[in-house]
């Protein structure tokens, strides 16, 4: 057996459909991840099997409803990615797939499906711009999970968060340019919304709040704004408990409430659009933002399979890939 390497390239995951028992079967095994909830199983999952999942997914399945195609776009766009990553790497002789940490196709079907095109090698690509251990840890945790039930164990390499690659804050300045472009007005401010997390996860370590300040800091760089222009904020939140600071949607009520008509979103954090990004924002905030005052609003897509996103998935690709295969 020669050698030959794969990229895996893994995302969050999302229902297979937007009905009741299928959103209810993502949320139970997203929400029962401990990585995601810290809580001790005993207390938590009399809470979650009970209270939270039998209300829960008849709200969210609701909400999945308004952005679903014909399936889930986080399904659609990290397909896409992967296919078009593919075709940049296939003359290498690289393989690519794409695996979902929760719901399908699985991390462990993705794996088997490199082996099964002769992968010994693989490059592990967590679809996360900025490291925490919900995310980029629990998508590893998953890969190595499947591994430990295989007699035959691929070589592995993790690829580091990329919250300031050159290759990702150009794209995002470009989408950013973009999107504003369309518009014919200017807004007045310009947020990039960050999913959110605990705070107390922050406080035992989880450098998350870090990395999505330096991604903001390389975005004004590259636009030449400052933090007046290009505000940080926190979407998202879920739970009683205190989450990372300043929360988006009061931030906008207030800026409508001090007079501002005019502001564009965007949410630099998710690689492709989701339920987050197309409900959340560009539905929920959208009307919260004019309920206060506000006239205009735009939603900046993310980057989604445009080339800017697949140029930066292939740089960070063939710096992991560097002594595997031959460079270009
Ligand atoms: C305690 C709960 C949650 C933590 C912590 C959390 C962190 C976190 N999540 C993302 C990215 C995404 N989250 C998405 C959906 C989503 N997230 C939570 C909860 C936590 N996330 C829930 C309950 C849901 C489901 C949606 C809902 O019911 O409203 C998604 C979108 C998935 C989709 O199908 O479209 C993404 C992407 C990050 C980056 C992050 C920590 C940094
Ligand atoms: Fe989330
Ligand atoms: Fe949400």
């Amino acid at each position: 057996m020669g050698t030959r390497a794969g990229v895996l390239l893994v995302n969050l995951g999302t229902p297979d459909d937007t009905g009741y028992r299928a959103v209810r079967r993502y949320l139970s095994e997203f929400l029962s991840d401990p990585r995601v909830i810290e809580a001790n199983p005993a207390i938590w999952q009399p809470i979650l099997q009970g209270v939270v999942l039998s209300v829960r997914p008849q709200k969210s399945g609701r909400n999945y409803a308004r952005i679903w195609t014909h399936e889930s776009p986080l399904r659609t766009y990290t397909r896409s990615q992967a296919e078009k990553l593919a075709a940049r790497l296939a003359p290498n002789g690289v393989a690519v797939e794409w695996g979902m940490r929760y719901g399908n196709p699985s991390v462990s079907s993705a794996i088997d499906r490199l082996a099964a095109q002769g992968c010994d090698r693989i490059v592990l690509l967590p679809l996360y711009p900025q490291y925490s251990a919900t995310t980029t840890a629990t998508a590893n945790d998953q890969a190595f999970r499947h591994l430990m039930r295989l007699r035959r164990q691929p070589a592995i390499r993790t690829v580091p968060a990329f919250p300031d690659h050159p290759a990702y804050i150009a794209a995002l300045a470009d989408s950013v340019r973009a999107g504003l472009d369309e518009l014919d007005w200017t807004p007045e401010v310009v947020i990039a919304s960050f999913h959110g997390l605990p705070f107390e996860y922050v406080q035992k370590g989880d450098p998350y709040p870090s990395e999505c300040e330096r991604t903001a800091a390389a975005l004004r760089e590259a636009l030449g704004w400052d933090s007046n222009r290009l505000l940080l904020t926190y979407q998202s939140r879920f739970g009683p408990k205190r989450w990372l600071e300043p929360y988006t949607a009061p931030t906008v009520q207030n800026l409508a409430a001090r007079g501002v008509k005019r502001i564009a979103v965007l949410c630099p954090g998710f690689l492709a659009d989701c339920i987050e990004t197309l409900d959340e924002i560009g539905n929920e905030l959208r009307e919260e933002f004019e309920q206060a005052g506000g006239e205009h609003f735009a939603a900046i897509p993310c980057l989604n399979d445009s080339p800017g996103c697949i140029d930066m998935l292939e740089a960070l690709s063939r710096r992991e890939l560097a002594g595997w295969v031959d460079p270009r």
